[in-house]
């Protein structure tokens, strides 16, 4: 077994920058529906740019590189306890090497391990099988989506879609229902895995396996077929699209699995997984350890065209506004909801323990005019010391909603970049205060992280890299505007269509 741990090292990496071949094939298939020029295909655009760029650079596609799931089946007799300690020692390498962002964050005290280990981290889980061979999965699943995973108790009565009895027709509606609940915020198009029965854990273990499902896989169960097909065909009419942003895809696979329940329990469980959907595999060698297989990597891989990203496009009909910092509120008030705008000089990376802490103390430096990205990035430094970036996409915003418009105020912040917008509070503050939400592409972190020209300081370094107040210069930083000083946000009139969209899937389909 003295190649395993480098088989281990190579799986973690290959699945943390090389998107697995059929999501390739499921989000070019996406592309070809958008209308050009749309704001989906413009974050369809960047989303393959950054798959592209993710390749070359060998650097994560995405900065949340997730909490990381092994999935093992051993023959009998293979020594597991040896196997944990080499993952442990892969995992911990890998983040070093910044293939992987340090997220073992203890639950109590908020103190990051830097390593990526800690009680609960890395999931590791074995089966024994009658094979002679080891056959190793693993998934990267980001936070942001898997704060979108939800488990229905049925018979249930949901926004839109009305009451969902304990049968195929009552789990179809609970599925339609978790699409449109999740809306943009994790990353969408999505994919998701589906659970039936079982408990609240072992529920939600089914949903999660279906994601080691391919996504061109056929379901065995014709009822369960149907209900994948119906899934597939009928989401999209939500119209929620790439990002939150409207358009024709909102799903990009549907996958349902099912056990058995006990009589007084019946749970729909779904796991929501983004577009950056991470899993790899491979067959090991049990004697060497050296990987014999690779799994999820056949058919072609799919070689996206060059086409117009964000930054550059032409033929999009929004206004394209350049924004540098410090902002006037005259500026501010002059964007609307659909402007494009593109960002240079200085922005500062501030997340969840930052809002906390501006709330209860001052700022480390003057933010008046200044704009704030939600963004908790992965970070190199060099033998001098120097701060590299090396993924830097935008988090889910909306977790900020109970300090945003507080924190705008009090400290003069013009605008704030994210992803999934935010509710009525911030809203509310961006008309009162002249500020602005500006939305990036979520998951794009190379392409974000290109954009960055330098790491010019950092505050607040106690919280660890991905929470620390990152002072960042860049260069064509581009967003779209999706809540302004008007009262208008993008996303509440997405969620309020695909609200009455979901309405039309009332009536019974399975009878
Ligand atoms: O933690 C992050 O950087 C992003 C997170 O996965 C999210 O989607 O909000
Ligand atoms: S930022 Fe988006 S793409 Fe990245 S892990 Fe979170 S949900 Fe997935």
């Amino acid at each position: 077994m003295e190649k395993f741990f480098q088989s281990m090292y190579d799986l973690i990496v290959e699945t943390s920058t090389k998107l697995p071949n059929d999501v390739r094939r499921a989000i070019a298939a996406a592309k070809l529906k958008e209308n050009a020029g749309t704001r989906s295909a413009l974050s369809l655009a960047t989303i393959t740019e950054n798959i592209k760029m993710a390749d070359e650079n060998i650097s994560p596609i995405c900065q949340d590189t997730g909490l990381p799931t092994f999935k093992l089946k051993v023959p009998v007799g293979a020594n597991q306890l040896y196997m944990k300690k080499e993952i442990k020692r892969a995992i911990a390498q890998a983040t070093k090497d910044g293939k992987l962002r340090p997220n073992s964050v203890d639950s109590l005290s908020g103190d990051n391990s830097g390593d990526n280990l800690g009680d609960g981290t890395p999931v590791i889980k074995f089966e024994q099988w009658e094979n002679d061979y080891i056959d190793v999965r693993l998934i990267l699943k980001g936070g942001g989506c898997e704060n979108k995973n939800i488990q229905y108790s049925l018979p249930c009565e949901l926004d839109g879609i009305g009451k969902a009895g304990r049968d195929l027709d009552g789990i179809r509606k609970c599925i339609m229902h978790s699409v449109y609940q999740a809306q943009g915020q994790g990353c969408s198009a999505g994919f998701i895995g589906v659970g039936i029965g079982g408990d609240r854990t072992s529920g939600y273990e089914v949903a999660k396996d279906q994601l080691f499902r391919t996504v061109d896989d056929v379901n065995e169960r014709e009822e369960l077929r149907q209900l994948e097909d119906y899934v597939m065909k009928h989401a999209n009419e939500l119209g929620i699209g790439t990002m939150g942003f409207g358009g024709e895809t909102t799903l990009l696979g549907c996958k349902v699995g099912v056990i058995n329940r006990i009589p007084a329990s019946f749970f729909v469980s779904v796991a929501y997984n983004c577009w950056a959907y991470r899993r790899l595999g491979i067959k090991i060698d049990s004697a060497s350890g050296a990987i014999n297989e690779w799994l999820y990597k056949d058919g072609e891989t799919v070689v996206f065209p060059e086409d117009e990203v964000a930054a550059t496009t032409e033929t999009a009909a929004p206004r394209e506004i350049i924004l540098e910092a410090p902002i006037t509120e005259e500026k501010i008030r002059d964007l609307k909801v659909g402007d494009v705008v593109r960002i240079n000089g200085m922005i500062y990376t501030g997340r969840d323990a930052i809002h906390k802490y501006l709330s209860e103390n001052e700022a480390p430096i003057d933010l008046n005019g200044q704009v704030i990205y939600h963004c908790g990035p992965v970070m190199l430094k060099d033998e001098d010391g120097n701060w590299h970036v090396k993924a830097a996409g935008p988090t889910t915003s909306i977790r900020e909603e109970p300090y945003q418009g507080d924190i705008m105020k009090r400290f003069g912040i013009r605008a704030v970049i994210g992803k999934g917008g935010m509710g009525p509070k911030t809203l509310q503050a961006l008309k009162e205060h002249g500020g602005v939400y500006l939305n990036a592409i979520g998951g794009a972190a190379q392409y974000y992280a290109d954009c960055i020209k330098s790491v010019e300081g950092v505050d607040l370094m106690q919280f660890g890299i991905p929470e620390a107040m990152w002072h960042l210069k860049v260069e064509g930083f581009t967003a779209v505007v999706t809540m302004d000083s008007h009262g208008n946000s993008l996303h509440a009139d997405v969620e309020q269509s695909s609200l009455e969209k979901l309405a039309q899937f009332k009536e019974p389909v399975f009878k």
